[in-house]
């Protein structure tokens, strides 16, 4: 149904509201950047040519006077325009460069590494840039090299922790923790899926750091730390006009207007895009697959496809979030796992996948996938090609900047090397397979131009295009509208009769479950408490008051009730685990 239209995934769509701060921070900045180029080129003259005509009060030929040395005081402030931009450009770009390379290596590096390093730029960046700057200076001596490289090294921790910070928060999205299980490289994740997500919020706060430079390079010029003469910039100017302030003031008040106008134009435009961007939106840490601890070894059970034994997830408050649940799943099985939210199914599924926050601790006595060890394996291509996954949201599934194309060939280029032109040939079919129109053409498009449902479609070709032999699916059809939604469960079951994939289906929804589902976990505070099939479960044999009142309140499509039971289960019961 969805295939003809073409919709923005939710949380996309991006607006962009042109304040009048913005506007008016867009046309200042404009004049001056047009001065900057042109003041130099026509002003030259009377702005540094010393004349007798010293000390001059305004006049038709010099509108706000001359300085001590007969020059042309206005004509010194507009060209002090190129030299004083041009050194806060620099220095924003020492400050940005050097940061965003920082933050990346600190957000790769191991945690032992990380959580020092992080502390060292928070203590950084509580230190005041401008001090930090006056210390450089003072080492390196005055000059405006000096200058730019102080102020430029001072806003580095500024942009190293938003970096790391804006690092650690996308690497949640789906399509980070899919390259992850894929292995792509952690440069790789952070120049394909970090850096252009965090374009946005980089390019605000180098607007503003800019405005920040050009004030603290003028106040290094201004106390004879920055430029040289005969150099000028606006803070030169300042320190020139501080001797004759009482008998010249116009030596001071040109400069001083052109700062605030050059500060007040970088500031609106930092204020007018930070009000402007829509925001797009644990840290996680890439270094291949969390390293589990293991308490001691135990047998699979030989016809087992994944092994599941004594599986602990503790949160760093000491929390048990998964309480030593034990399951497994047999080739071409489908094993619904059902409970209310945050009774630990997610946790469940992606310690399997080896994709939790660092921060929690994960014990297993085993977790094998045929014939994988989970717990110890680094092997990217075992991984990638052995485990799919399928996020309950699309919208967050895939980069936004990428488009689908590379995105959905990255396991078969990458780690079964196939050759670009044959991966987009069987991308193509898998695409076709999974009901999706004109295949070729929306492997050339980017996701926000796919319906919600050929996204999710798109995910599980590509997570299946590969055969692996388990598909962890993670709500795949929570966010889907109904039609979807049972379109969608129809591909699964198709995956698994054809191919016989193995499938973990995590669901709220009993009903889905039923239908789908071989055999069914119920979960509840992190512990299994029953394990049926799905016939039973469809006729009612249920044993546990947990999963019975699951039952009671799911609603009915043939009886009809004034009121929806809610799932009454009183925790304080003895919780009885069935492994
Ligand atoms: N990084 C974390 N640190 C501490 N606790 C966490 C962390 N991540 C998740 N949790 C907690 O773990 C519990 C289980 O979360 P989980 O996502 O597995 O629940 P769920 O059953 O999948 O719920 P839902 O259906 O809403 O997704 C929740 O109480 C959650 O708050």
């Amino acid at each position: 149904m969805a295939d003809t239209a073409t919709v923005s995934a939710p949380g996309l769509k991006r607006s962009f509201r042109w304040s009048p701060g913005l506007i008016l921070g867009i046309v200042l900045m404009s004049l001056v950047a047009l001065t900057a180029v042109v003041a130099p080129l026509a002003l030259a003259g009377p702005a540094e040519t010393l004349t007798p005509d010293a000390r001059q009060g305004t006049s038709a030929a010099h509108w706000m006077g001359t300085d001590d040395f007969g020059r042309d005081i206005l004509a010194r402030s507009l060209v002090a325009a190129r030299l004083t931009l041009l050194m806060s450009l620099g220095a924003t770009a020492i400050s940005v460069l050097c940061g965003v390379v920082i933050g990346s290596a600190v957000w790769l590096a191991p945690r032992w590494i990380r959580e020092p390093a992080l502390r060292l730029i928070e203590a950084a960046v509580a230190y005041p840039s401008l001090i930090f700057a006056l210390l450089i200076a003072a080492i390196l001596g005055p000059g405006s090299t000096t200058a730019v490289v102080a102020i430029g090294v001072a806003g580095i921790p500024g942009f190293a922790r938003l970096t790391a910070n804006l690092a650690a928060s996308v690497s949640h999205r789906n399509y980070v923790s899919t390259a992850r299980l894929l292995g792509v490289p952690g440069h790789k994740i952070i120049t394909r899926h970090l850096l252009p997500n965090m374009a946005e919020p980089l390019f605000v706060m180098a607007t503003s750091s800019f405005a920040l430079s050009l004030l603290e390079i003028s106040s290094l010029s201004f106390v004879g730390l920055g430029v040289q003469s005969p150099e000028y910039d606006f803070g030169r100017l300042l320190n020139e006009g501080l001797n004759s302030i009482y008998a010249q003031p116009l030596q001071v008040v040109a400069p001083s207007l052109m700062l605030v106008v050059t500060g007040l134009g970088a500031m609106l435009i930092g204020d007018g895009l930070a009000a402007a961007a829509d925001p797009r939106g644990g840290r996680r840490h890439f270094a291949g697959r969390k390293a589990l601890s293991r308490p001691a070894s135990l047998d699979p059970a030989p016809q087992a496809l994944l092994e599941v034994d004594n599986l602990t997830v503790t949160s760093p408050a000491g929390n048990q979030i998964v309480k030593g649940i034990s399951f497994s799943i047999r080739p071409g099985e489908v094993l619904g796992l059902v409970g209310e939210s945050g009774s630990g199914k997610s946790m469940t599924a992606m310690s399997v996948a080896g994709l939790l926050a660092d921060e929690l601790s994960v014990r297993a006595r085993t977790l094998r996938l045929d014939g994988l060890d989970l717990l110890t394996t680094r092997d990217a291509k075992a991984l990638a090609t052995g485990i799919g996954l399928v996020y309950q949201d699309p919208g967050t599934t895939f980069n936004p900047a990428l488009r689908m194309g590379p995105q959905l060939t990255e396991v078969s280029r990458v780690h079964l090397k196939k050759p670009r032109r044959r991966a987009d040939t069987d991308m193509v079919e898998a695409l076709d397979d999974m009901s999706i129109q004109n295949p070729r053409l929306r492997m050339g498009q980017h996701p926000h131009e796919l319906s919600g449902g050929m996204l999710q479609r798109s995910m599980i070709a590509a997570s299946t295009v590969s055969q692996p032999k388990l598909l962890i699916a993670d709500e795949p059809t929570t966010a889907l509208d109904v039609t979807v939604q049972a379109e969608v469960l129809r591909k699964f079951r198709k995956i698994n009769k054809e191919h016989g994939t193995a499938i973990l289906f995590i669901s709220h929804d009993i009903g889905v479950v039923q239908e789908l589902c071989d055999q069914v976990l119920v979960m509840y505070r992190g512990q299994i408490l029953e394990r049926l099939s799905a016939a039973d479960l469809k006729a009612g044999n249920v044993r546990h008051p947990y999963t019975q009142a699951l039952l009671a309140a799911t609603p009915s499509m043939t009886e009809t009730t004034d009121r929806l039971a809610t799932a009454k289960w009183q925790p304080e019961d003895e919780l009885e685990t069935t492994r």
